[in-house]
């Protein structure tokens, strides 16, 4: 394979940065725009060792995948898999938290199925638009196009509320119209940096923040005033000041030109404060899902000791705040430190601690001092957690460790080191925040001292598995000693479920359904579906 060579092939997979994958002379070749099961010309572009890329030549056969985007927008940074059905980027975000897993970390948890968004647009609470200049010198606004800080305008995203189109518009119009002068990266020379909004999915209410290089308080009134009158949903207008050289949008200093410092929306049915500094997840509807896997990963009882590392806003911790006897958030940016606080006042959760610094020193000190949480929440930033964080969460032993990560990358990576230090990787939910888009975040549930989820998966797949003794039904107790009895492994409640699920106890035998010859198997599809609704009401699942 050489670069210009012509093949015809087919696409079989597809990578989380958008490209399909086919395979020449026994090399994968990484290809833009394309869907799996596209039948292409592709020509080679570039061979490096032991990949290449290549480009459509020509779509001999499309894919069942694709469908026509929905955005009229080719060139923004954003978006990776507007070209092919939901449920195709489902499979993709889902086999790519798998590899993590299976291949850099070397770990064979239970996967369960991802759980997908019922929207797939318009599902953003944020925006952070850079300006720029365009080639006819006027001031633009948008986003940053694919791996470059050339600014694609963007009139109305569909990923994000209409009215963060509207608002973006005025605020345009009003720059171009004053002659605001906008900052130019090259020379650090100008005035408006970014527009940030923020809107409480929830609540309703709006926050917009200008990132300035200097403070333009007085230039900025007249289009506060004007914003304030058009746009009733908003809250709080502030300016944020960087004055840095930096691709880092947010700087030290924020002053409110109006309004609150903060907007209020809810999480999980608590009122959350949000500081533009504060991280809050971007799509709200699917935050709740995600933060409700985490819960029940922790299987808290009401009496568990929680530690929420890299807590934010303090979102996480309270929203599991009912069901423990103390709660320890820790988070290194103060004004998130601060929201966390109000927020938990306002809840009136008043067994809970926040925390300001890094989450691997306090969790070090927390160690040192013989702090002893229950279960341990972690929710990292893409880098991961350092090995400080690893360790200390080892060394306090909690029962239970849920990670909550936005990489699975780094995920598996610090799974893997927490495997090696004792903790079994026993489940991994991914869940779709960011539909459109190549991210996908990822709940994994860590246990103390239990044994490899695989090893039992083997022992005891469908056939091996005896199911007599539970001929009148079984309590979680009754299979766990058995699975003890047999084994010599002491499994978790979680996983009991599980093997419940998999090898259909309760769900033919136990609830004196008719039975066909063989008498694992309901009669029809009705019954079937009739008793695993039952079989699922009876644990609780749902
Ligand atoms: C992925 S966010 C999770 C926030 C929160 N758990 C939530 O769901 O809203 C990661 C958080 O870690 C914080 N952070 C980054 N580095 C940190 C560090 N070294 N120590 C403590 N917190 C850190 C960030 O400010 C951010 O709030």
């Amino acid at each position: 394979m050489k670069k210009n060579d012509i093949f015809e092939t087919e696409i079989i997979d597809m990578t989380t940065e958008g490209s399909g994958v086919c395979r020449v002379d026994n090399m994968a070749v990484f290809v833009p725009h394309t869907a799996v099961g596209d039948r292409i010309r592709v020509r080679i572009v570039k061979v490096l060792k032991s990949y290449g890329f290549g480009i459509v030549e020509e779509l001999l056969e499309p894919s069942a995948d694709r469908i026509s985007p929905a955005c009229p927008l080719s060139q923004c940074g954003g978006c990776l898999f507007q070209h092919i059905t939901y449920a195709a980027e489902l499979r993709v975000k889902e086999k790519a938290v798998q590899d993590a897993f299976t291949r850099i970390g070397k770990l064979s948890p239970a996967f369960l199925p991802i759980l997908g968004a019922e929207s797939r647009t318009r599902y953003r609470n944020k925006a952070q638009y850079p300006f720029a200049i365009d080639k006819a010198g006027e001031p633009v606004l948008g986003f940053f196009a694919r791996r470059s800080h050339r600014v694609i305008p963007v009139k109305d995203c569909l990923l994000q509320p209409e009215l963060f189109g509207e608002i973006a518009g005025v605020v345009l119009e009003f720059v171009r119209k004053n002659r605001i002068p906008v900052y130019e990266e090259a020379s650090g020379k100008g005035e408006l940096r970014h527009l940030y909004l923020r809107c409480g999915q929830h609540s309703g209410e709006v926050m917009i923040c200008f990132i300035v290089r200097k403070p333009i308080r007085k230039k900025l009134m007249p289009l506060v005033q004007q914003l304030t009158e058009q746009f009733l949903q908003i809250q709080s207008i502030v300016m944020n000041c960087n004055s840095k050289k930096t691709n880092v949008i947010l700087g030290d200093s924020t002053e409110t030109l109006w309004g609150k410092d903060t907007i209020t929306d809810t999480m999980c049915g608590n009122a959350v404060d949000l500081s533009p500094e504060s991280f809050y997840q971007v799509n709200t509807i699917q935050a709740e899902r995600l933060y409700g896997a985490a819960k029940a990963f922790a299987q808290l009882t009401g009496k568990e000791r929680l530690l929420d590392l890299y807590c934010g806003a303090g979102t996480i911790g309270l929203s599991m705040a009912d069901a423990v006897s103390e709660l320890v958030g820790v988070e290194i940016v103060p004004e998130a430190v601060e929201n966390a606080k109000k927020n938990a006042a306002r809840a009136g959760v008043e067994n809970a601690k926040f925390l300001c610094g890094d989450a691997g020193s306090i969790a070090e000190q927390l160690a040192a001092e013989g702090t002893a949480p229950d279960v341990i929440v972690v929710d990292p930033p893409r880098k991961g957690c350092d090995e400080t964080a690893i360790r200390a969460m080892v060394q306090m032993q909690p029962e239970r460790i849920v990670m909550i990560s936005c990489n699975a990358t780094t995920a598996a990576r610090d799974c893997a080191a927490l495997r090696k230090l004792g903790y079994a990787v026993e489940q991994v939910q991914p869940v779709d925040l960011f539909p459109g888009t190549g991210h996908v975040e990822t709940v994994v549930l860590l246990s103390k001292g239990e044994v490899d989820s695989k090893k039992i998966r083997v022992e005891f797949s469908l056939e091996d598995m005896d199911m007599s003794e539970f001929q009148d039904g079984a309590t979680y107790p009754q299979i766990k000693e058995y699975v003890l009895e047999h084994t010599g492994l002491k499994v978790s409640n979680l996983y009991i479920s599980q093997i419940k699920r998999k090898c259909g106890i309760g769900v033919g035998k136990n609830y004196n359904l008719p039975k066909s010859e063989d008498s694992r198997q309901p009669q029809c599809p009705q019954e079937k579906e009739k008793a695993i609704r039952e079989a699922f009401k009876y644990f609780g699942m749902i």
